[in-house]
């Protein structure tokens, strides 16, 4: 931050979606593959070159991303965005005397390995749905703070969903439901309040968060487990993150209400349950976070 002309300035600056794919080859012929796309972004010590277009204290963003690709071509194992974030961040602190601090966003793209009658296959992928995604803040002289995430996970139950008792004025028309379909795009962000270092940490971590999302919000494979809205199940899917995992410090999420509209056409099509009309447009949006007491607060997430 400086002051000058009695004006206060803040700025960084970095490059965004910066689009890089790494390929491992074992010996065997087993291929690997990730593809992420990053983004940086520098806190970096250059009011000259806005005050005086004097740029000799600045990083370029080129620099930045060619720095993105020479990683990524050092790194001789398989890892995680978390971990690659991790490198960069402290790269561009521990190199440059100007950057102070460093964020660094990645979302990795879902490719996953073609199953061809149960076997693996070598070196062919498709694409899956949802992305693993990480934010890390990296200070000089090492503080770090791991945001993981996921986002697009789609999902959707045909039963076992219901909205009732809510405000009910002269705006309203919903009427009263116990039966209804529930499908939302979940986009969730947890915060780690110890790094881990162990290999591969944050990739089982990943899944483990992701499956206890999923298990939270269908119930038992044949009961299921009853929503009396979205509000009640994402506080029972963020409450089940913080319950498994320890060493989460908060968990965001959004839960957008993807509404499926009962068709009833008068004489033509008496809805039963049956035909729905399908929208995302509008939709309701839903999002919390939920932190353990002592966990410093969330400013800028909602
Ligand atoms: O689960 C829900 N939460 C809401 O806040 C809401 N509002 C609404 O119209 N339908 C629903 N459903």
């Amino acid at each position: 931050m400086e002051d000058r002309e009695g004006l206060k300035l803040e700025q960084r600056h970095g490059k965004a979606r910066v689009r890089v794919s790494r390929v491992w080859r074992r010996p065997g012929g087993e291929q690997f593959i990730v593809e992420w796309n990053v983004s940086v972004n520098l806190y970096s010590d250059c009011p000259q070159a806005y005050f005086k277009g004097d740029n000799s204290d600045i990083v370029a963003t080129d620099s930045m991303k060619n720095t993105v690709y020479v990683k990524a071509k050092e790194c001789q194992q398989i890892l995680s965005v978390e971990d690659f974030a991790i490198i960069l961040g402290n790269h561009f602190t521990a190199t440059y005397p100007q950057v102070t601090r460093a964020i660094i966003k990645i979302v990795e793209k879902p490719w996953e390995r073609f199953l061809v009658d149960g076997e693996h296959h070598k070196h062919g992928f498709k694409l899956g749905s949802e992305r693993h995604t990480t934010e890390v803040d990296v200070e000089r002289g090492g503080a770090l703070l791991v945001t993981s995430g996921v986002e697009g996970l789609s999902v959707l139950k045909t039963t076992n969903s219901g909205f009732e008792g809510f405000i009910r004025d002269e705006y309203t028309l919903l009427k009263d439901t116990n039966e209804r379909i529930l499908a939302t795009e979940v986009s969730a962000l947890w915060r780690y309040s110890s790094v881990p270092l162990r290999p591969f940490t944050f990739s089982e971590r990943y899944l483990a968060v992701k499956k206890a999302l999923l298990e939270t919000f269908f119930g038992p494979p044949n009961e299921g487990v009853y929503s009396p809205s979205v509000q009640t199940t994402l506080y029972l899917m963020a409450r089940a993150i913080l319950q498994r995992f320890p060493d989460v410090e908060w968990v965001h999420l959004k839960m957008p209400n993807l509404h499926f509209l009962p068709v009833n056409l008068g004489g033509l099509v008496k809805f039963n349950d049956d035909v729905y009309i399908p929208t995302d447009e509008p939709h309701g949006t839903i999002e919390a976070c939920l932190s353990r007491k002592h966990a410093i607060p969330l400013p800028s997430k909602l």
